[in-house]
């Protein structure tokens, strides 16, 4: 089959020739019924939810409330990323490392040449060029991605920047990371589509030596919109770690101090720990202004002047829903409210709007992720707790003007977070970059519904990149010891770690989180500056509670403090857990971790 004018819907509007036989050889294997070369434009955003909203993929959602947006429901099956098929497949096994599922990559390049033959029978599949980070970028990060699902289509347009001016900037043979995504429900003759199609069957198979991504059987964001998790992390950590720079699961926000101060802070979460939510916080002390860059992602290189600089590759945010509201995220609720997204396993309600958990009094009736009807009294939750948002950058009001400059911005600090009830302090600054990076290397977290499996036990979570590090865990903690060897201390980013999460004995929050952040982003602007004091503690320098300032916060003192304590036979049970963690890494291991914890365990004798 002739690529290029396959039922004649669009000849290829490129004339690269190493892409035009990548499609082509695509077609001959999955023999879609037709090929379409996105173009990125509204009319085809227009068509192709107007075409899953005639399928009953999407429905429309009422357009007085949230403008040109949708709400899709999944398979009950298909709700988030799937770790367990999430492989690794590079040439050397020691290259995948103890932390990721590998294969050897003929053997996944058989084997899932064999379930994608013909699996795009009976419908159309979708070219899709894309640039991770702006196009303007001095080396821009070229991708395409061959979908047979529109759903995945529409969503990329939404997530990257993508269509015909990427093609045009990639011209005849701009290098480009091929990724091939198909849902893995080929359609007979005459047979009708289901709503969500997919397959029990799944893998997400990462190929970090020809940089090359198959991905197969789920229609789930993280693990279908292949330029967010699969390049922009697996792949790019490989192309980071080659290239002396970091691909890193962060968010990146801009802190405008009273003083009219700009800095720049990078943190790091595990999925559904705070991102999406730090990123837009809006202050509540007064004086102090946030604005957003990114909410998931952070490339970051060293400039000439020393600095480490961020960049964030995607062009939306796709963040988790329940929990968001006008208390705790406002500018995510204003980013929603213009319209043009997607809504994916949340609850319709019955003027057209969505809902979820988190929102407040919950109406008398709605449609839940299953499309049940749903009342308050109905006892499961009327959305998934992995349901997500997925809306366009530019709508949030609070954008940095500077997310799309290709430089990036100056990181000043550094935060590794995770979820723990217990033993983590609120905050804590490393001593110098090698503490940061053992702080980051330790990091752990209560498991989220953000990937299939049980949800809130506690593992190591190095950098919040456990499920995203492409190769070898332990040759990435000695990339990041080693950028650091290299660098000026005094232009580096200063590290810390946080907890928004620990609990108090009767199980609430210690901590009331979300935009009282501001007070914990106040106190690491202050020990940046040289101007707050610190407690030094065996685990890294903490704020004494008088430290942080509270003016104006309903907050108990000794949830405070309870918050900032530093237990050291809670901490003594750290010890050997991280021992053991250090220990599947061997010789990969860079030694001055080991020394890290042995006077960690010093400190706290
Ligand atoms: N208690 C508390 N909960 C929070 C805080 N920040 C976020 N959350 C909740 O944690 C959940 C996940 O938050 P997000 O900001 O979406 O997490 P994320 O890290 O962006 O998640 P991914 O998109 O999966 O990478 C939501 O339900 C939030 O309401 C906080 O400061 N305190
Ligand atoms: O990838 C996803 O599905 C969403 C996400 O940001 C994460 O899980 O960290
Ligand atoms: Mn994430």
């Amino acid at each position: 089959m002739d690529a290029a004018t396959t039922a004649g819907l669009s000849p290829a509007p490129t004339t690269h020739s190493r892409l035009l036989a990548w499609v082509a050889e695509v077609t001959a294997l999955t023999t879609p019924a037709r090929v379409v070369w996105c173009d990125g434009s509204d009319g085809e955003w227009q068509r192709l939810t107007g075409q899953l909203a005639d399928a009953g993929t999407l429905v429309r959602l009422n357009p007085e409330l949230k403008p040109n947006s949708f709400w899709a429901r999944t398979d009950p099956s298909d709700v988030a990323r799937v770790e367990e098929r999430t492989f690794i497949c590079s040439v050397d096994p020691d290259d995948a490392g103890p932390t990721n599922n590998w294969m050897a990559p003929e053997e996944m390049k058989q084997l899932l040449g064999e379930l994608y033959r013909g699996c795009m029978a009976g419908r159309t599949m979708y070219v899709i060029p894309f640039c991770m980070g702006p196009l303007d970028a001095a080396d821009p990060k070229f991708g395409v991605e061959i979908t047979d699902s529109a759903y995945v289509a529409a969503s990329m347009k939404i997530m990257t920047r993508m269509g015909t001016p990427v093609l045009d900037v990639m011209g005849a043979d701009a290098e480009f990371v091929p990724a091939l995504h198909s849902v893995g429900a080929p359609l007979a003759p005459g047979q009708a589509d289901v709503m969500w199609p997919c397959n029990d069957t799944k893998y997400i198979a990462h190929f970090p030596d020809t940089r090359e991504i198959w991905s197969y059987g789920s229609g789930y964001g993280g693990n279908s919109l292949l330029g967010k998790k699969c390049y922009s992390l697996r792949i790019a950590s490989v192309m980071a770690r080659d290239e002396g720079w970091l691909a890193e699961h962060m968010l990146i926000l801009k802190l405008t101090s009273p003083q009219q101060k700009v800095h720049y802070v990078a943190a790091a979460f595990p999925s559904a720990c705070g991102k999406t939510n730090l990123a837009m916080l809006e202050p509540t002390i007064g004086g102090w202004k946030v604005e957003t860059l990114g909410d998931d992602i952070a490339w970051m290189r060293f400039g000439d002047d020393g600095r480490l600089y961020a960049v964030n590759p995607e062009y939306g945010f796709f963040g988790v829903a329940p929990g968001t509201d006008d208390s705790t995220n406002p500018n995510a609720m204003r980013t929603l409210a213009q319209g043009n997204s997607l809504f994916t396993n949340v609850a319709l309600t019955d003027d057209g709007d969505v809902w979820w958990e988190g929102m407040g009094t919950p109406p008398a009736h709605l449609t839940d992720w299953h499309g049940n009807d749903w009342t308050p009294g109905s006892g499961a939750p009327s959305s998934h707790p992995n349901s997500r948002f997925c809306t366009p950058i530019s709508q949030c009001p609070i954008l940095a003007p500077e997310y799309d400059d290709p430089r990036g911005v100056p990181i000043s600090a550094i935060l590794f977070g995770g979820r723990r009830k217990t033993t983590v302090p609120l905050v804590a600054q490393s001593r110098d970059w090698i503490h940061g990076v053992f702080m980051g290397a330790t990091l752990s977290s209560e498991t989220t519904a953000a990937a299939v499996g049980q949800v809130g036990v506690v593992r190591r979570d190095p950098m919040a990149m456990l499920p995203f590090i492409g190769y070898h865990a332990g040759d990435y903690l000695a990339h990041w010891v080693d950028l650091g060897k290299d660098a000026d201390p005094d232009k580096l980013p200063k590290i810390f770690q946080v907890n928004w999460f620990r609990r108090g004995d009767d199980g609430r929050f210690l901590w009331p989180g979300y935009g009282e952040n501001s007070r914990v982003l106040k106190w690491v602007v202050e020990r940046l500056e040289g101007t707050a004091g610190a407690v030094d503690t065996p685990v890294g320098l903490v704020p004494h509670p008088a430290a942080i300032d509270t003016e104006g916060l309903d907050l108990a003192y000794a949830d405070l403090a309870a918050a900032l304590h530093v237990d050291p036979t809670e901490w003594a049970v750290e010890v050997p857990q991280i021992a053991a963690w250090f220990n599947q890494f061997g010789e990969k291991l860079p030694g001055i971790l080991w020394t890290e914890l042995d006077s960690l365990k010093e400190r706290l004798r």
